[in-house]
């Protein structure tokens, strides 16, 4: 059998000789807790001091255990707050969101199946990137099939595939492998697996392989070694240590070199005495450093985390979460923090997306006081009716776009007429149920036909290809074939990548530009829904270089889909745009002003719009009239405030 190049690791299912790896999320063990405690402490410039002087008691002007007693209890009491500190961190691995104690191994798996159709599975990736919109896995139908008809332990203890795939390694976003199973090789990639730090939402149950564990998993490798960390206090502490055992040497060797020297003397040997004296004096100097004062460095730290814990001011009663010091003695740190790094969506706003208005074949529907939701009541309903009621060709394919174009899953309950829809994205939900509103419902999905139902007319269209919406790409395409025959794109994505996709002489397109200019002022998330007939031949040749494509290396690979993506997304038609607001989340305002006061420097992360950006940076008091915008850079910008 001929594997792709690079898929060293090897892991065979219900094997437990395959599972001998270490898993580790803590930093100590028996054995390296002493020898790594030690070596921590002892970069303290205090404690190596009063080591030297211990070790040389001949030379001490007081009993050695004078120096011990204070030193050890300081080893002690420092040494056991690190271990009770790794504890914690060990007992709940990444998230300290859910307070149960489960026992469970951490690990990266391979999905096998799962309680929902066609093993589907949600998750929510908010440890790992900060998103708290569900995201899919799914897993291979081969063992889908399988493994869901009778999903009962000896099935799956029965199961003996072997997954092949790279090393362990920090790339949270990729995956590359291949399961061997009855034979046959499958292909895997980052949608089949399930990472350590995700959290399944609204899925029963599922089951998986394990691929990596312990240390190996993908998170882990990520985030870096665990270190000991300082605050700016204790680094300042350290060198004024140093500072004043310069002084007591400097003084010493004054001292050393006047009559003083005198009162030590004890021995002929001038060389001797003199090495003697120097040292007396150094001992007889060091209670100018009170080595109790880390000590009590540690218990003000310890009792102010413990402040933090239980301060009602820093308590979400929505939630129930109260604020958490993970770790106990980096406190006065938070009164230094200079930047603060946001991200936009989901922070500053509630990712509660509504369909605001859309501009259609240059047209503009809706306002931006009633959301297409709220239609029942006042004037807005003509406008939105009019387009339910006489939907010229074109408004009909900007809504079967939307209907189409996206990678939303329908869930049916029973008794219920509407499907309910789970989306990656909160954008895609907004407009699938906008079109749903407007009588373009999107019914269900499977890995080749998407079903809608248009103002009452089951229509089903044959699936050929999704091309991924990606932040670098801001955009996303479906090939479909329709039920008449033809085969068409529809696209959908940011307005600087699809305006330079359109075809030569684009209706409607200075309407369009001035609409999208209107939305974003409005501080309305804008998308551009375009549409292209594909011929027949374009799309045969396109089929075949595409099916080359997943058989190859990573890197090739990547590249190839890049280019063949843009040969599709070329000769775009613009049908129109669609306008989502997104709220600021309650005391944004607020918060920000308050964070400017105290001299935080507050940048703000974005991939939306650069107009919209701006005016939300206006709205939540981000960016006043003379602020000025430090720089932009072409994928992903930034607001900055000095
Ligand atoms: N599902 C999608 N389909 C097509 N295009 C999209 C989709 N989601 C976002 N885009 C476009 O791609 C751009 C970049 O998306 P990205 O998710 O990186 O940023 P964003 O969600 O707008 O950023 P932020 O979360 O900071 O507001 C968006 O501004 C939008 O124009
Ligand atoms: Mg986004």
């Amino acid at each position: 059998m001929v594997f792709p190049t690079g898929l060293t690791w090897e892991v065979k299912a219900n094997s437990s000789f395959y599972h001998k790896h270490k898993q580790k999320n803590y930093k100590y063990s028996p054995l390296t807790f002493l020898p790594l405690t030690l070596f921590e402490q002892f970069q303290r410039a205090a404690n190596l001091y009063f080591l030297l002087i211990m070790c040389v008691p001949i030379i001490s002007a007081v009993p050695w255990y004078v120096t011990v007693i204070p030193l050890l209890s300081v080893l002690i009491i420092r040494g056991l707050k690190d271990l009770a500190n790794d504890l914690v961190r060990a007992l709940h691995p990444m998230s300290l969101r859910d307070n149960v104690n489960i026992s469970c191994l951490p690990a990266d798996l391979l999905l096998l199946s799962s309680s929902e159709p066609y093993s589907l599975c949600y998750v929510e990736t908010a440890d790992i990137d900060g998103e708290t919109n569900l995201k899919y896995r799914q897993a291979l139908s081969a063992t889908h099939t399988e493994l869901t008809s009778q999903p009962s332990e000896e099935v799956l203890s029965a199961f003996d595939g072997v997954v092949f795939c790279e090393e362990p390694n920090n790339r949270l976003y990729t995956f590359r492998g291949q399961l061997q199973w009855r034979g046959e090789g499958f292909s895997l990639d980052n949608e089949h697996i399930l990472l350590r730090g995700t959290v399944l939402r609204n899925t029963d149950w599922a089951y998986g392989l394990t691929v990596y564990t312990g240390s190996d998993t993908k998170i882990l490798r990520n985030c870096g070694k665990v270190r000991v960390k300082t605050t700016r206090m204790e680094k300042v502490f350290n060198r004024l240590v140093v500072g004043i055992v310069l002084c007591v040497v400097f003084s010493t060797w004054v001292m050393s070199h006047t009559q003083f020297q005198s009162v030590l003397v004890v021995d002929d040997n001038p060389i001797y005495t003199g090495f003697l004296v120097y040292w007396s004096y150094i001992i007889l100097l060091s209670p100018a450093m009170p080595i109790a004062l880390y000590i009590t460095f540690d218990m003000i730290h310890t009792i102010h985390s413990l402040f933090i814990d239980c301060d009602m001011e820093m308590y979400w009663q929505q939630t129930d979460r109260p604020a958490q010091a993970r770790n106990t003695s980096l406190n006065e740190d938070l009164g230094q923090v200079g930047y603060l790094l946001s991200d936009k969506t989901g922070t500053l706003t509630q990712n509660h997306l509504l369909f605001r208005q859309c501009c259609i074949a240059g047209e503009i529907f809706g306002n931006t006081i009633t959301s297409l939701f709220h239609l029942y009541s006042g004037d807005e309903r003509k406008c939105f009716h009019r387009l339910r009621e006489d939907q010229c060709p074109i408004s009909r394919q900007f809504f079967t776009a939307l209907a189409l174009c996206h990678t939303v899953m329908a869930q049916w309950t029973e008794g219920k007429y509407i499907p309910v829809y789970q989306a990656a994205s909160p954008d895609e939900e907004a407009l699938v149920c906008a079109a749903r509103e407007l009588g373009l419902v999107f019914l269900s999905r499977t890995r080749d036909f998407i079903v809608v139902s248009e103002l009452g007319i089951k229509r089903q269209y044959e699936l050929l290809a999704v091309l991924d919406f990606t932040s670098k790409r801001r955009r996303m395409s479906v090939l479909v074939r329709e039920p008449e025959g033809g085969v068409k794109l529809f696209c959908k994505g940011a307005d600087i990548v699809i305006l330079e996709r359109l075809e030569e002489d684009c209706p409607h397109l200075d309407k369009t530009e001035r609409a999208l200019e209107l939305f974003a002022e409005a501080c309305l998330r804008t998308l551009c829904v375009a549409v292209r007939s594909v011929p027949e031949a374009l799309w045969g040749q396109w089929r075949k270089t595409l099916t080359k494509a997943a058989t190859m290396a990573t890197c090739d690979r990547d590249a190839l889909l890049e280019t063949l993506y843009d040969q599709m997304e070329t000769d775009l038609l613009i049908l129109g745009v669609t306008a989502i607001e997104d709220r600021l989340q309650e005391g944004v305002p607020e918060t920000i002003a308050l964070l400017q006061e105290a001299g935080l420097k507050v940048w703000v992360l974005t991939g939306d719009k650069k107009e919209t950006a701006i005016n939300i940076g206006y709205s939540c008091k981000l960016l006043d009239p003379e602020a000025r915008l430090l720089e932009w850079q072409e994928l992903r910008f930034l607001i900055a405030i000095g």
